[in-house]
């Protein structure tokens, strides 16, 4: 619990304590999902940066200096000694504020990975092992390989378990001694949510509704407190709320058959027949979950609003898709500047729990993970245009599947008509095109289809700068780097087995249709 405790604290020392709205003194300007994606992670590198200033003078005024009992010597020369022991990293301030919060964060265990420089080889190594012993940590995973730099030294990859005040003093001797490039501490989520409060500008609909702002408030809270793992909690929607979801509903169920793609028209059918999908009620995430994840493996959280790209993307290569929980105010029913319930429920779910679209949707996912920023940009473009906006052929006709627009019908009918410009999906060239959500798209891209759409992903995203390649592990749902012999073998074992299964089913059909 302390864990947790301390990671939420972590998470509110570098949370934006105010939202981007006037009252707060944000300048008041035309939303734009990504102008303030932008603005906001200005402001969140900011925010960070000014926390861990701030931290760096109190460890500068404090004259106390922590003991430090490691046997420097062995492990430095005097030249790598770094003098200015207050250079404290950002992950030594996370670990001193969690360590403040008492004794229990104190002793509470923290996993850590560590890359080392390793300059003398295996005898740096040993010298870290003993420390990291001395300091009662457990070693989960070490790993070596040749520094490219530099004959006769190692890069090295420790991941440990270690208590905070010891790991605090580790890190500190390692950064002195020269020998720590990098450190994460794994178990702090990184998920800051690129506002505290919705941005609820001068032109949003619920900016001069104050009972409104209360309950996106009150909603939003349930996502903070959200822990993975948990059933999301059911809302007693309001009258309003589901009168808003009925106006919306009601449209889709109209024109979807007409204007939908294939895959949509499906599972919107499912999720008719098994009573989720009704004209009177918006629908609880936990039974679209529970849904979803028979169908694809797709999970939900909550999320209290827009989140960065990064987490957003993230999260989709473990299937996990962070679903708003708000509806959108009662006055503007049919275009909302941002996702709601009924956008994500209407919009993305039904095609989540299409198989095809749930690996496109993945792939993306995993695409992002270790991306550069400039790759992110690229992705999320990718997925606006896709995803969210995206536009199929089928049969001859031009078909919608983007949640943006299957949730809003107004920007339906818009991208279908003749007034917006039509593209052919090609990722190297959507991935830079220019957009804004201030109004509907002036450009949409069509995909010959969702495979098509999916297999030209997968070759633009091969030409990646990414030096490693990684898998999603169904079995551990965790997504695994393919960098060693061992992790091939493994996949490669896994794919003789599935062959297997599938050589035996072609070989019963066939028998099968023989009798
Ligand atoms: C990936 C891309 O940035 C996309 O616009 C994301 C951003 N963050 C989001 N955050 C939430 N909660 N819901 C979304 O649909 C999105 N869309
Ligand atoms: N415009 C969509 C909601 C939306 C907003 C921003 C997005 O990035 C995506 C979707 C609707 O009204 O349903
Ligand atoms: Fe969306």
């Amino acid at each position: 619990m302390a864990a947790v405790a301390a990671a939420q604290k972590n998470r509110e020392m570098f949370a934006i304590k105010k939202s981007y709205s006037i009252e707060n003194g944000y300048p008041a300007r035309r939303r734009s999902l990504v102008d303030d994606a932008r603005f906001e992670t200005l402001v969140v590198k900011q925010t960070k940066q000014t926390v861990l200033d701030e931290a760096r003078q109190r460890a500068n005024d404090s004259s106390v200096e922590h003991e430090i009992e490691y046997d420097e010597k062995a492990t430095q020369k005097p030249e790598q000694q770094n003098d200015d022991d207050t250079g404290l990293t950002e992950e030594e301030i996370v670990l001193a504020n969690a360590i403040a919060e008492g004794p229990e964060a104190e002793r509470a265990i923290q996993r850590a990975a560590l890359i080392l420089r390793l300059r003398e080889g295996m005898n740096s190594l040993s010298r870290v092992l003993k420390a990291i012993e001395k300091y009662q940590g457990a070693v989960v995973h070490l790993e070596t390989r040749p520094n490219k730099k530099e004959n006769g030294q190692l890069d090295a990859l420790i991941k440990i378990d270690m208590a905070r005040s010891n790991l605090l003093q580790l890190i500190k001797n390692l950064r002195q001694s020269g020998t720590l490039e990098h450190i994460t501490l794994l178990d702090d989520c990184n998920h800051l949510m690129t506002k505290y409060e919705p941005d609820l500008d001068m032109n949003h609909p619920g900016f001069s509704d104050k009972e409104y702002r209360e309950r996106r408030k009150e909603i939003a809270e349930i996502a903070f407190a959200y822990k993975y793992g948990d059933p999301v909690p059911y809302i007693e929607y309001t009258e309003t709320e589901n009168k808003t979801w009925n106006a919306v509903f009601t449209t889709v169920l109209d024109l979807m058959p007409k204007h939908a793609c294939a895959e949509y028209r499906r599972v919107f059918k499912l999720l008719v027949e098994e009573g989720l999908f009704n004209a009177t009620g918006i629908p609880q995430l936990e039974d679209m979950s529970s849904f979803m994840k028979k169908c694809t493996g797709f999970t939900l959280r909550p999320a209290a609003g827009l989140l960065t790209a990064r987490d957003f993307l993230a999260s989709l290569a473990f299937r996990i898709f962070q679903s708003t929980q708000y509806i959108r105010h009662t006055k503007t029913p049919f275009h909302t500047p941002e996702p709601d319930c009924i956008h994500e429920i209407l919009g993305h779910m039904p095609l989540l729990a299409d198989p095809s679209f749930a690996q496109f949707s993945q792939e993306i996912g995993l695409a992002s993970l270790g991306a550069s920023d400039e790759e992110i940009e690229k992705l999320s473009t990718i997925y606006w245009f896709t995803v969210e906006f995206g536009l199929c052929k089928e049969a001859g006709e031009t078909k919608v599947y983007g949640a943006g627009l299957l949730s809003a019908y107004g920007e339906l009918l818009h991208a279908l008509s003749d007034k917006p410009e039509h593209r052919p999906f090609d990722p190297a060239t959507t991935a830079i095109q220019p957009y804004q959500d201030q109004e509907y798209q002036p450009v949409y891209y069509v995909a010959e289809s969702i495979d098509d759409m999916k297999d030209k992903f997968r070759r633009w995203v091969s030409q990646m700068s990414r030096p490693f390649e990684v898998r999603f592990n169904p079995h551990t749902q965790r997504v695994e780097v393919l960098d060693s012999v061992e992790k091939l073998d493994s996949l490669v074992h896994q794919l003789n087995t599935e062959l297997l299964h599938l050589s035996n089913a072609i070989n019963k059909m066939k028998t099968n249709e023989v009798e």
